[in-house]
């Protein structure tokens, strides 16, 4: 074959499949796409080259190696997405072992390093021996002129780990004080990846629109980036984290505080601990204030997503305040889609404007609750319902009020932790929820948040 015949096919198979859809495979006998079909079987092959001479194969291979990545930039820029001229040559990359179904190590050495290779990228390994390992070592260790970029293999809680570990380095170098609410913090100019290998990753599913290790794995190396919002977490003056999908009191507090008992079960540990908060069905008083965006910041029912990153500085006059009992208090800085929830918590949420959508679940029987939970999974919208308000915010602060808790099913009697109810209710007994922040529970319910 010659040169510009392996031109053209290339362009024709590259140019008609959109990115996510599309792989590739190549070894010593060839080249070949391989694309995905509408049955989602792959299908192979669009070209398929063969040569006897091994070393000649390997000049193929490098040619067609440039040619691709060449034409992946040349896609990528056409559909708009954010193209950054500078591809990473060294990153450094932290392996989850036992995020989602432990395949986090096998992903990464199967599917992404040899990409990494051919892109002629060096990778500095981690495989973490406990939970915050990597946070620790970004903190104090790392060695962060060294890279391009830090790449987790995990899920949530890996990227959550990575992002604490280079937010506050990045911070204690420059003498920022993260406990001060209103501290200006300084970027960080190293990017995060995240190679999908959890049991939600929601966070790669919200900024890629997918949840496929090859397809991030294209996203780093042809130095794709989006950017995204932060949200800090105080109690009174001291910093508790960083959140950038859910921070979620009541339903989603206790859903995590109930699955982190069954770790053990995997993934399908969240399916049995929202059935057991389901059915427990509690409700919290508190008061909520917070700060609304601008109206130029479009509104979380509008169905405009943005993932721009404008995001201005301006007063903080017009603080609304609501006092009331709720059975969920969800922050979502990002859709908070995943593959069961496509649309997610907040389907339009802005990726990186500043702003949070506040979505604020009151009071309601347990039916009620139930028909709001199905419609993020189907075409309803969940919003529309009489105890359901949604607002687009810059800044909150909750404040829990001390409440007996009763059942809403009795409300003179607390209920009863016989039988099955007993298992449904086990986790009831304090007045308080917890904080669900990016899947880690904060340790204080009075929390402000910008
Ligand atoms: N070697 C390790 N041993 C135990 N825990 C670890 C280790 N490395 C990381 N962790 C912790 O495991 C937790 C869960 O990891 P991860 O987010 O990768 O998977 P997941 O919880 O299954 O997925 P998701 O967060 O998407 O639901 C993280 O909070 C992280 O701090």
């Amino acid at each position: 074959m010659q040169n510009d015949q392996l031109d053209k096919v290339l362009y024709f198979s590259a140019a008609q499949i959109p990115c996510h859809k599309l792989r590739w495979v190549y070894d010593r006998e060839g080249i070949s796409y391989v694309r995905r079909t509408r049955r989602h079987q792959w299908c192979c092959s669009d070209v398929t080259f063969h040569c006897a001479n091994e070393e000649l194969c390997e000049q193929w291979i490098q040619v067609a190696n440039e040619y691709m990545l060449n034409l992946f930039n040349d896609y990528l820029s056409h559909t708009s997405l954010i193209f950054a001229a500078n591809r990473p040559k060294s990153l450094l990359v932290y392996i989850n072992p036992f995020g989602g179904k432990q395949c986090g190590k096998r992903i990464y050495e199967q599917k992404v390093a040899p990409m990494f290779r051919r892109a002629s990228i060096s990778a500095d390994v981690i495989v973490t021996e406990r939970a915050n390992h990597a946070r620790d070592h970004l903190k104090t260790e790392a060695n962060l002129d060294k890279y391009d970029g830090v790449v987790c293999v995990g899920g949530d809680g890996m990227f959550s780990e990575v992002l604490h570990g280079l937010v506050t380095r990045i911070q204690t170098d420059n003498g920022v004080d993260q406990n001060q609410p209103d501290a200006e913090l300084v970027p960080c100019s190293l990017r995060i990846g995240i190679i999908p290998a959890g049991s939600t990753d929601c966070i790669c599913f919200g900024t890629v629109g997918t949840n496929d290790p090859v397809t991030s794995a294209l996203h780093i190396i042809v130095g794709d980036s989006q950017p995204m919002d932060v949200c800090s977490v105080h109690h009174d003056d001291i910093f508790l984290r960083y959140s950038v999908s859910l921070l979620g009191y009541g339903f989603y507090g206790d859903v995590l505080t109930d699955s982190e008992r069954t770790r053990w079960l995997g993934p399908a540990r969240y399916d049995l601990s929202g059935v057991k908060t389901f059915l427990s069905h509690n409700y919290y008083e508190g008061t909520i204030s917070f700060l609304p965006a601008e109206n130029n910041m479009g509104d979380p029912r509008d169905k405009l997503q943005c993932r721009s990153g404008k995001n201005e500085i301006l007063d903080d006059s017009g603080w609304s305040v609501i006092r009331a009992e709720f059975i969920a208090i969800n922050a979502a800085s990002m859709s908070c889609a995943c593959p069961r929830s496509p649309k997610g918590l907040s389907p339009a949420a802005h990726l990186a404007d500043g702003t949070t959508d506040l979505i604020l679940v009151r009071k309601c029987s347990r039916l009620d609750f139930l028909r709001h939970l199905v419609r993020h999974t189907n075409k309803g919208d969940q919003f529309d319902h009489s105890f359901v308000e949604v607002h687009r915010v810059r800044k909150f602060c909750f404040q829990p009020w001390h409440h007996e808790l009763v059942s809403l099913e009795d409300p003179i009697e607390s209920p009863k932790k016989t039988g099955f109810s007993s298992i449904c209710s086990a986790q009831t007994t304090s007045n308080y929820s917890s904080w669900n922040c990016d899947g880690e529970i904060l340790p204080d319910a009075a929390i402000q948040v910008r």
